[in-house]
């Protein structure tokens, strides 16, 4: 018997929500999800005598009791409402409900270039004051997958390449994309993290459909 915590094909739900449902979510979650990730900076930052953060410990702990009361036993998947909004909102790069995401909020132009203006706070320090290079290639590689969908060629990240030309500086950064070429059924595509000085890290990626999903739409288009 399947079990939902370790099919990922089971993540992927069609739970028909309305688009007004979605939008309700969208409200109610997003602005939780933001005070946790204050809540986080907050926690690294803080300065305050011990008996404030015993107490903040404690009203923490109340929170997460309250949230636990109800509440899914695993990932959140991959799901789709009726008209067909995605939510990937446990996504670790830009998931709604996701704390730990920068947030990223990733854009496709006409000509399938795909971007994100983001911001990196103090807790994603690798060197002192720098971006960890482990979240340079989270961001790399939700950046260079979606314009992987924009261009038609959705996959799981089969390799992914880096190239740290110059430290990453924490703050303000922009990322992007561009469809390079199909390689069989391997998508290739290249992009980079820039500040305001020019390129931080090259990437080139490598996209494939896993066999399971070839099998089901090549199923799905004979029939
Ligand atoms: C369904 C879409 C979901 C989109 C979600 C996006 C999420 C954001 C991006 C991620 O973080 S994904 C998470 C990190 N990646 C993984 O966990 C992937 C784990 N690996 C796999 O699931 C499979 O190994 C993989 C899907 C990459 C390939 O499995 P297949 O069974 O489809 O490969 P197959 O053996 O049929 O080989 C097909 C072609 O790909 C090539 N190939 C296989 N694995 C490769 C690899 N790892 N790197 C490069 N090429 C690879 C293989 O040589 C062959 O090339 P040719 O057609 O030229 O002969």
């Amino acid at each position: 018997m399947s079990d939902p915590i370790t099919d990922q094909r089971l993540l992927y739900i069609h739970d028909q929500l309305s688009d007004e449902d979605i939008q309700r979510e969208v409200d109610l979650y997003g602005p939780l999800t933001d005070s946790v990730r204050q809540l986080i900076a907050a926690t690294l930052q803080t300065e305050v005598g011990e008996p404030d953060v015993r107490r903040a410990k404690a009203l923490v702990e109340e929170a997460a009791a309250i949230l636990q009361e109800r509440a899914i036993p695993g990932p959140y998947g991959v799901r789709w409402g009726a008209s067909g909004w995605k939510r990937g909102w446990g996504n670790a790069a830009d998931g709604v409900r996701n704390a730990v995401a920068p947030p990223l909020t990733i854009q496709t132009d006409p000509d399938g270039r795909t971007w994100t203006d983001f911001h990196l706070g103090p807790q994603y320090e690798g060197p002192a004051g720098l971006t960890h290079g482990g979240v340079s290639a989270l961001i790399l590689d939700q950046v260079l997958g979606d314009c992987a969908v924009a261009a038609g060629s959705p996959g799981m990240t089969g390799t992914l390449t880096l190239r740290y030309r110059k430290p990453t500086p924490l703050g303000d950064l922009h990322a992007e994309a561009r469809f390079d070429r199909m390689d069989g059924v391997k998508a290739i595509v290249k992009g980079h993290i820039a500040d305001a000085a020019g390129i931080c890290v090259e990437a080139e990626g490598i996209f494939i459909l896993p066999r399971w999903a070839r099998e089901a739409a090549a199923a799905s288009t004979a029939g």
